[in-house]
């Protein structure tokens, strides 16, 4: 059964580095469920920091980060962690792939922490997503051997193997060729057009920007005014 995502609202978000220099201040934001997001701007804008914090990877030091009910800033972390786990799929900027483990198992990771009951079912899932990306006859194959786009496309399943209502991915298409970029750009928006799901992409790929329901345009720390209207 499909999930519904919770709508996405921030409120009066500050985000600071550990050593206390604002990194991103936000302070009124909210995304639809269902839409496709991109997230644009200036290297060390503060986009990745934002997706971060959008996952609870990242405690901003004030304010909200509501999904649905569900205050992220306010949770502690086993809570947070359950959340991602059952609500969240993130697609890192650098892949955060297990080097030794093969394309198969990086993408169906999500196996080890689910109940019996669903490991079959999310294996058989992470594989037809190989496949659809173009890796099925790969997939036991060590993630070492793959090219950067490879590990993108791995990186991109094993996000969606447990069908998560949100996908996050932080530049998604940046390492793949134009067909293999365009081919994910549909895919995504087939995610959120068809699926349902919310989608929120940092990326600076002019088709992604183009296909977007919407363009948030974050510089030194702020959503630039235009980018704030529901
Ligand atoms: N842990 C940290 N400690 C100190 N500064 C940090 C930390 N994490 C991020 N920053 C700084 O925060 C700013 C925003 O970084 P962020 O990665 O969000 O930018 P970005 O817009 O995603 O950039 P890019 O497009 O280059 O990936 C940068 O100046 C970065 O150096």
């Amino acid at each position: 059964m499909p999930r519904t995502p919770p709508p996405l609202r921030l409120r009066d978000l500050a985000v600071t580095s550990p050593g206390g220099r604002a990194l991103l201040t936000l302070p009124k934001l909210a995304i639809a469920p269902g839409t496709a997001t991109v997230i644009r701007g200036p290297s060390g804008a503060g986009k990745s920091t934002l997706l971060m914090a959008l996952a609870g990877l990242i405690r901003p030091a004030r304010g909200e980060i509501r999904w649905g009910e569900t205050d992220l800033a306010a949770l502690p972390e086993p809570a947070i962690a359950r959340f991602r786990r059952e609500t969240l799929g993130f697609v890192f900027q650098d892949h955060m792939l297990f080097e030794e483990l093969s394309a198969a198992e990086n993408a169906s990771l999500a196996a080890l922490y689910a109940p019996k009951a669903a490991r079959a079912g999310l294996a058989a899932r992470s594989e037809a997503l190989l496949t659809r990306l173009g890796l099925g006859a790969r997939g036991a194959r060590r993630v070492d051997s793959f090219s950067g786009g490879e590990r993108q496309r791995i990186a991109v399943a094993r996000a969606l193997a447990t069908d998560p209502p949100i996908l996050l991915a932080d530049e998604p298409t940046a390492s793949l060729d134009r067909a293999n970029a365009d081919r994910l750009v549909a895919d995504l928006m087939s995610l959120a057009r068809d699926g349902g799901k919310t989608v929120i992409a940092v990326s600076h790929d002019p088709a992604l920007i183009a296909a977007a329901d919407r363009v948030l345009h974050i510089e030194d720390g702020a959503l630039r005014p235009e980018s704030a209207r529901v």
